[in-house]
């Protein structure tokens, strides 16, 4: 994703009815939906957010929220009440309508629920067809086709007819076709809704696929949260046409706007959704490696922690040690720890569901670390914490791998104390 904008929506406004223009004053000025004449229907209300290119931008909202409204005046088939469009930077709204045509062939592909296909056609015809309208070779178009065919996996196919094919491949070339126009922009309206649970999972799964080969700009449409926050980098709510959440899937679940947000992720599979870094805590014991033995045991008496983990300058993470084996170390006078780090913890991207921390947390003695692509320290998730996100279920106990308590205070003092009697400090923080 960069931070280019690629679709902005400001101030919309849809009202179907004879008195749109009062309506939209009546709103304007703070007045209810619920106050207009039952004639007319507030379907979008003062609608606005900026896509970033490269993101999936989903919009979520039960029936009659406002979502198919709002995605055409997207892509320019419904002219807004009041408010702009904008694509790449060129208005959407307000422009001649051979303009709009042609921006709309350049800048925007749509995915519908029903696919649409044109049933007398081969898939290498109809996924063809936008490129036809266009104007295209024929030879061009064919082979444009081609590799978008090969692109959703669909390769061997390309002379079947539409009936000959499952729902899952149907909207497959529902998604080739939009994609072999190469617009910038993708609205997808409801794309997977009609598809059986399994093959919907697989159609989300893929398109994320594509999406990291082909950077898209998405805007999808789905009334289904799961869908919404496995799919959306980040998901506007809507409610009664207005948006009245724009956010990530974690600041949706995590910091909802108001009660129906709130209630609305109720149900969320929070396991799949939230990530490693969202419910990981500052790690409370971490031993600089340079920093030598005396310092790893000293941090382990003032936290009462029985293992630490050992960082590099960089904060890399380069192992655990031990509050019996850092003890060792110092009664034996040694100033460098890396011989008693070991590798007895489970370390986790940030990336990383809630879902897939439950077995390395129930296997490791430790805290999981959470660390970034470059291996460094972000974090820990201690076995509670992880319980608690995922609704306070009770420990499997029996499964669990104990920690030693820590050693005792007065036991480590000593330790310290009679080592430090040979030692100097300067020396051993030069280790
Ligand atoms: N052409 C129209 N004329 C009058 N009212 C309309 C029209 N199109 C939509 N509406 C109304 O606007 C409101 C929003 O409808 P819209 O279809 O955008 O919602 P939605 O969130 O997409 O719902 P669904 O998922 O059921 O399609 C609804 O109350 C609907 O009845």
């Amino acid at each position: 994703m960069t931070d280019e904008i690629a679709l902005k929506a400001e101030g919309l406004y849809k009202i179907f009815g004879r008195r749109s223009t009062e309506a939209l004053r009546h709103l304007r000025d703070g007045g209810a939906s619920a106050d207009l004449d039952s004639d007319t229907t507030a379907a979008v209300i003062d609608a606005g957010f900026e896509v970033k290119r490269g993101e999936i931008f989903v919009v979520m909202g039960l029936s009659g929220s406002g979502k198919s409204t709002l995605i055409r005046m997207l892509n320019g088939l419904l002219t807004p009440t009041a408010g702009a469009v904008e694509i790449g930077g060129e208005p959407l709204t307000g422009i001649p309508a051979r303009r709009l045509r042609t921006l709309r062939q350049k800048r925007v592909s749509m995915v519908f629920q029903h696919f649409a296909l044109l049933p007398h056609r081969t898939v290498l015809e109809n996924v063809a067809y936008p490129l036809e309208i266009r104007g295209d070779s024929r030879a061009a178009r064919l082979e444009a086709a081609r590799k978008t065919i090969e692109l959703v996996g669909l390769g061997d196919w390309a002379e079947s007819m539409p009936d000959e094919l499952s729902g899952g491949m149907r909207q497959r070339v529902g998604i080739a076709r939009a994609l072999v126009a190469d617009t910038d922009v993708l609205l997808m309206d409801e794309a997977f809704s009609a598809l059986d649970p399994l093959i919907r999972r697989e159609m989300q799964e893929q398109l994320l696929e594509l999406q990291e080969t082909l950077g898209k700009t998405i805007v999808f449409i789905t009334h289904d949260l799961n869908e919404a926050m496995f799919l959306g980098d980040r998901i506007a709510v809507m409610r009664d046409g207005r948006i009245v959440q724009v956010g990530t899937p974690e600041d949706i679940l995590t910091d909802p706007a108001n009660d129906y947000v709130e209630q609305f992720v109720q149900d969320v599979d929070r396991a799949r959704v939230l990530t490693a870094s969202s419910v990981m805590e500052p790690a409370k014991g971490v031993a600089l490696a340079s920093a030598g033995p005396r310092a790893a045991l000293r941090t382990m008496r003032d936290e009462q922690i029985s293992a630490a983990f050992v960082v590099g300058r960089d904060r890399r993470l380069l192992g655990v040690i031990s509050d019996r084996d850092a003890l060792q170390l110092v009664r034996s006078g040694a100033t460098d720890l890396t011989s008693a780090v070991s590798d007895d913890y489970s370390a986790v991207e940030a990336s990383t569901a809630l879902l897939e921390l439950v077995v390395p947390s129930v296997e490791s003695p430790l805290p999981l670390a959470v660390t970034d692509e470059k291996g460094r320290l972000l974090g820990v998730v201690p076995r509670i914490t992880l319980l608690i996100a995922l609704g306070g279920a009770q420990a499997p106990t029996e499964e669990i791998a104990v920690l030693e308590p820590p050693l005792p205070v007065a036991m480590v003092d000593k330790a310290l104390q009679d080592s430090s009697d040979g030692q100097t400090t300067a020396k051993e923080v030069r280790s």
